[in-house]
């Protein structure tokens, strides 16, 4: 995938199909819009995602915003989708107080040299978001390309968003925050070391930080299947300051069941599939211990109910 990132002199060299939003967790919504692109794809067009460097709101209203996907996650995806282009725009106050019909003419018709545009009822762009899908497709008629206005994909009477996603993760509803995105929610990032105290309880651990704008469920306990250089291994996640031993930044902790490895340095994409239980403070690591084994029974016993004995999970 062609990635076009801190840069507003780009040119695409073929006409291209495009989408554009936020795209925060490039849920099952974003994915009809990822459709409809990769479908007019097929007649040779350069299937593009435009999208922006820093959440609007984040730079705009609420610098404390957190976000389902860092911008690397979101590439990670939109990859794994088939996208042959992702633009991360600058967010830049040159962009940010652009006209509606400047930003069509300069970036979408000059230099993305659009051919067709998918967005939903709802997009807004340019300068005090006066764009509308309406001013798109009117636009196209004079600049020849086309525009599909795509209905939202619901959830039954409410509709997918990220904002809803976000409330679902935050409630610590894993399993709807999942069902609504398509694929499991995750963290990925660097294997760090820990305090090197996992091992000495039998329970050996790997450590991620995740960035600061990341987006946590509640801390706790959640069954996870983590994926390092290709290989998926069943284990535990806790997420959460380990009040037991105390520690400064909320950190994921994942006991892979089935690996014995040296693994400090690799990235991990730690998926969650099931809340388990909240985190806790225990009066000694012992404790933790006869814990963390009730937790492993548990997690196998909710892979086992889930999944059977196949070795088939969603990813
Ligand atoms: C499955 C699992 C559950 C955990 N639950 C808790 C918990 O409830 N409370 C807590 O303080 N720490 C919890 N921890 C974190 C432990 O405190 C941590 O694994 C241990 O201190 C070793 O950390 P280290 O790898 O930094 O040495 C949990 C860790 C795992 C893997
Ligand atoms: N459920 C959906 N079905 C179809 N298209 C959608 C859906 N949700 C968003 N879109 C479209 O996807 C593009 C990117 O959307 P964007 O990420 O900005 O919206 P969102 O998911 O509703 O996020 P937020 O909750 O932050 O508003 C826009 O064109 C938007 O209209």
């Amino acid at each position: 995938m062609k990635y076009i990132t801190s840069s507003l002199d780009f040119v695409l060299n073929r006409r291209s199909a495009i989408t554009l939003g936020k795209f925060d967790g490039l849920h099952r919504g974003h994915r009809k819009l990822l459709n409809c692109i990769k479908n007019f794809g097929e007649d040779g067009f350069e299937t593009v995602i435009f999208t922006f460097d820093v959440s609007p709101v984040m730079r705009l209203s609420d610098p404390s915003f957190k976000i389902i996907l860092t911008n690397e996650e979101r590439r990670h995806v939109a990859e794994r989708e088939g996208v042959e282009c992702l633009i991360e725009c600058p967010f830049v106050p040159e962009i940010m107080h652009m006209d509606a019909r400047d930003f069509v003419r300069e970036i979408l018709v000059n230099q993305m040299k659009a051919a067709y545009i998918a967005v939903g009822p709802d997009f807004h762009f340019g300068y005090k978001r006066q764009g509308t899908p309406e001013l798109l497709a009117e636009m196209g008629r004079k600049y020849g390309y086309s525009v599909d206005i795509i209905e939202k994909e619901m959830d039954g009477e409410k509709e997918i968003s990220s904002t809803y996603i976000r409330e679902e993760i935050l409630a610590g509803h894993i399993e709807k925050a999942n069902e609504l995105l398509g694929y499991p929610f995750f963290i990925e990032g660097e294997i760090l070391h820990g305090n090197h105290l996992g091992h000495t309880i039998g329970v050996p651990t790997i450590n991620q930080r995740p960035c600061a704008q990341k987006l946590l469920p509640p801390f706790g306990v959640y069954a996870s299947v983590t994926e390092i250089e290709g290989i998926h291994y069943f284990g535990i996640s806790n997420i959460g300051m380990k009040p037991t031993v105390g520690d400064r930044f909320p950190g994921v902790e994942t006991y892979l069941f089935d690996c014995d490895e040296q693994l400090y340095g690799k990235q991990a994409c730690v998926r969650l599939h099931h809340f388990l239980r909240p985190e806790f403070k225990f009066s000694s690591l012992t404790e933790l211990q006869h814990q963390i084994r009730r937790d492993e029974a548990q997690c196998l016993q909710f892979f086992r109910d889930t999944y059977g004995q196949t070795s088939e999970f969603p990813l």
